[in-house]
């Protein structure tokens, strides 16, 4: 079967339909291992938007009305057949993105497990009855959902990313209008395939492929009937549409970049932490937001540690997903690799040292060899940029009042890891780390019960958990007078 035979939507889903563009525009989905193109997609525009924005606007009151046992059951039923038809989710998504065939699959998982999580939680949307201030009131807090949402999401995760925003908007009685990033539409249209068989009713979840993603997203952005954005991305992007979501008030959601510190003190397990950090560095070929992405090892511990990290990585397969046991894809275009060389090739010349890797991989044009560097000072582009790539910057330090202050320098604060076995350590790190989650001994940290985002430049709100609901409803307060006997 040739890669184009992948019997996957190609068309916008747009209020339970499939569409062309209006204007007939279409646009390539390319396989990043291969080059070759896989799908032509409709590429939508301005119409569509305003289209699919009308769709979610009369469908919203209903969907909202249905009860919380009816949408329950239509997103486990949704979460039931994405686990169903998880292997050919995994081939589109390993196709288009260029994961590893068996992490597309684990990302497929990963998706549906936010499908059960808000499953359960739309049941749980409960409001306050609260003490009122005379005896003929009575004063109530009702829960009530935001309305018409969007959702713009990132190439890395194109299923998981949009699943834990589409679960969460649902459960709470939302409708949305997502758009996936160019390189990998296909995902978020096989979910709305899925969708519908699953029930959910025509305009509660559209999805607009594009390669115009201003057009899009500046008439998500400025329009009045669409509430809130919600964005997984860039921060320079997430920048962009704060800015424009302020012209009507949107409630915003941001999960932006990050600069992920992965601390070894002197007295951590130096097994586990190196499992931890080839778990944290080297999924998606480092193309994650909470990739480990400077490596602060004690300067006592750090020619074994670097020696366990190097026995790991040299045990690293590379190659095309489809490959049984490849563990490292290509990067999602030429872009990303040549950002990955110019922040390589800078260390270097700024005095780190090569361990391992550092250039192209023959496995394709897009492939980077798994990479080493030692000696990196926190004032190496490295060590300030998010790599994305697969790329393990080491910097020695000897006091832990100092590694928590490096740490800590930097505009991110989404994922932070330490690695010790004093308790003590243990408490004081992660409430010094000014980010929004921590691994203490621990580099895989993403599940759907727990509460996912960042501070500072990382981003606003929280994806998953009971939080994740908050940000799709709207609270109200009732005050009943006249009850007096
Ligand atoms: N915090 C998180 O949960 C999280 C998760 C995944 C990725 N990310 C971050 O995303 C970045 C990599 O992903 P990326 O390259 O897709 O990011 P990106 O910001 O370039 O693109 C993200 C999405 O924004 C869209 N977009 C781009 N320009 C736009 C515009 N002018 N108007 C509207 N939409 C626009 C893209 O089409 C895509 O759908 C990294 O910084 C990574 O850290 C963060
Ligand atoms: O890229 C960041 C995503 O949020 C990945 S995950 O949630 O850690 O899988």
């Amino acid at each position: 079967m040739s890669d184009r035979d992948i019997q996957c939507p190609v068309k916008a889903y747009i209020d339970g339909r499939w569409s062309d563009a209006s204007d007939g525009h279409t646009f390539d989905v390319t396989n990043p291992a291969t080059g070759e193109i896989i799908a032509t997609v409709a590429d939508c525009g301005v119409t569509e938007t305003r289209r699919a924005i009308a769709a979610a606007g009369a469908a919203q009151k209903a969907w909202a009305g249905w009860t919380a046992n009816d949408r329950a059951n239509a997103l486990r039923h949704w979460r039931d057949l994405m686990v169903a038809h998880a292997d050919r989710l995994a081939r589109i998504l390993m196709l288009e993105n260029g994961k590893p065939l068996t992490e597309a699959r684990g990302e497929i998982l990963y998706g549906a497990s936010y499908l059960e999580w808000f499953a359960e939680e739309t049941r749980r949307i409960y409001g306050e009855v609260i003490p009122a201030p005379a005896s003929d009131k009575r004063v109530v807090v009702i829960r009530q959902p935001v309305g018409v949402c969007a959702a713009i999401t990132p190439w890395n995760f194109p299923n998981a990313m949009l699943a834990r925003k589409a679960a969460a908007a649902l459960a709470a009685g939302c409708t949305l209008v997502a758009k996936p990033a160019e390189d990998t539409p296909l995902s978020a249209l096989i979910m709305a395939e899925l969708a519908g068989e699953a029930g959910i009713p025509d305009g509660v979840f559209n999805v607009l492929p594009t390669s115009r993603p201003a057009d899009v997203g500046g008439e998500l952005t400025s329009s009045e009937t669409v509430r809130k954005i919600s964005f997984t991305g860039s921060t320079e992007i997430g920048r962009l549409l704060l800015g424009q979501a302020a012209g009507t008030i949107k409630k915003v959601s941001m999960e932006l970049g990050g600069n992920a510190p992965f601390i070894v003190f002197d007295d951590a397990d130096l097994d586990a932490a190196a499992d931890g950090l080839m778990a944290s560095k080297f999924r998606n070929a480092g193309q994650t937001c909470v990739c480990a992405n400077r490596i602060f090892v004690h300067a006592k511990v750090m020619d074994a540690f670097a020696e366990k990290v190097l026995d790991r990585v040299a045990m690293l397969k590379v190659a095309d997903g489809n490959v049984a046991g490849a563990e490292i894809g290509p990067l999602i275009n030429e872009e990303a690799v040549k950002k990955v060389e110019r922040l390589v090739g800078a260390a270097g010349t700024a005095g780190a040292r090569l361990v391992t890797g550092g250039q192209r991989h023959d496995a394709g044009r897009l492939f980077y060899q798994p990479t080493i560097l030692s000696g990196v000072t926190p004032s190496m582009d490295i060590a300030r940029e998010e790599i994305f790539g697969p790329v393990a910057a080491m910097i020695a330090f000897d006091k832990e009042d100092d590694v928590v202050a490096m740490a800590n320098d930097t505009p991110y604060g989404l994922a932070a890891y330490a690695y010790t076995r004093d308790l003590g350590r243990a408490w004081r790190v992660s409430e010094a780390l000014e980010y929004g989650m921590v691994g203490i001994n621990e580099g895989a940290i993403s599940n759907a019960a727990a509460p996912f985002g960042g501070v500072k430049q990382s981003g606003m709100g929280r994806e998953g958990s009971h939080h994740g609901i908050d940000d799709y409803l709207e609270l109200k307060y009732i005050m009943m007078g006249g009850l007096g006997a």
